[in-house]
């Protein structure tokens, strides 16, 4: 493959450093067991499997979150755990956006999605324009008016982008993101209210139906040159395990019938390590306590493989 030709990333220091910021949360959703997510691809080998793609790996434990008792965290609105999530996801835009500062390339392992709006927050904060490459069965823009559950794992992109009414809880979150940095990759489980909302702000979408008349390899050349035409904007990777088909990532919150290939995700994740502008990289939802021992061991070993990808692992 093409790993010689792999421009030499003009973002990231020498020797180049991937930090792991495990976030054990689950607060963005109502399932139990996706905070043992990162445990779990930790056990699993991720941090020397990364140091022998030839990076150095710093790890310094998951994160520990503050706890705010469920009774003092009442909704606001439809919105559940409101004020943990978002005191949650400042904590980690925080955290990455130091990393960044510092060349070192975040690898933000989840917990549910909605800590997206910190790493991407932690991001942008350093590379306002960077762009956002977002690969999810979902599009996870529910505004407070638009959720029809109130999990916030379903809004972040929302609150990037200054969508929706303004809850003070969340006044840290600016509106970083405008919707020509944003593209989607992998989408079909996208609720009415967010559909009206892709098509107001001319957000850019993938869904699997131009997976399946394209090709991922002419999806994702298609995705780069709207976002980043010149190629020489950072990347920021939000990868949503449930972007895989369920067959091949079956332990995660709200799993879609008819969702990327093993392939399909591995090869989005080798073309953006191919650019040398990857800066940032997310992998959520993976949720260990959901469905059997295999397919448990299953999609933690995705989940590697997707972030080894991301970092250069080829195939030949
Ligand atoms: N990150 C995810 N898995 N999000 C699923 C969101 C599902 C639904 N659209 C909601 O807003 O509740
Ligand atoms: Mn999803
Ligand atoms: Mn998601």
């Amino acid at each position: 493959m093409s790993s010689p030709e792999t421009p030499k990333p003009k973002w990231l220091s020498e020797p180049k450093t991937a930090a792991i910021v495990g976030c054990p949360f689950s607060g963005g959703q109502p399932k139990p067991g996706v905070d043992q997510g990162p445990i779990n691809l930790v056990e699993a080998g991720l941090i020397s499997q990364l140091s022998e793609l030839g990076w150095q790996v710093k790890f310094d434990g998951h994160h520990q979150f503050e706890e705010i008792k469920a009774s003092d965290d009442p909704p606001i609105g439809v919105l559940k755990n409101p004020r943990l999530v978002s005191r949650v996801t400042q904590s980690v835009a925080e955290v990455v956006s130091s990393h960044v500062k510092r060349g070192e390339l975040p690898v933000t392992l989840g917990g549910d999605h909605s800590l997206a709006m910190g790493t991407i927050s932690g991001t942008l904060s350093q590379y306002p324009d960077a762009c956002v490459i977002w690969v999810d069965a979902h599009a996870d823009i529910n505004t407070p008016e638009t959720t029809d559950s109130g999990n916030i794992h379903g809004m972040p992109v929302s609150f990037l982008l200054g969508l929706g009414s303004k809850i003070p809880e969340f006044s840290w979150v600016k509106p970083l993101l405008k919707p020509g940095q944003l593209v989607y990759i992998g989408l079909r489980d996208v609720d009415a209210g967010e559909k009206r909302i892709l098509r107001e702000n001319g957000i850019k979408s993938f869904s699997m139906h131009e997976v399946d008349k394209y090709g991922i390899g002419k999806v994702v050349e298609m995705a780069l040159d709207h976002v980043n035409p010149q190629r020489d904007r950072p990347i920021h990777l939000s990868f949503d395990v449930d972007a895989l088909d369920p067959s091949v990532a079956p332990s995660t919150g709200t799993p879609v019938r008819g969702g990327l290939t093993f392939r399909e995700g591995h090869y989005i994740c080798e073309a953006i390590y191919e650019t040398g502008l990857l800066i940032a990289l997310d992998l959520m939802e993976v949720n260990p306590s959901l469905a059997d021992d295999v397919s448990v061991q299953q999609t933690v070993a995705v989940g590697c493989s997707l972030v080894r990808s991301a970092l250069g692992e080829v195939l030949l």
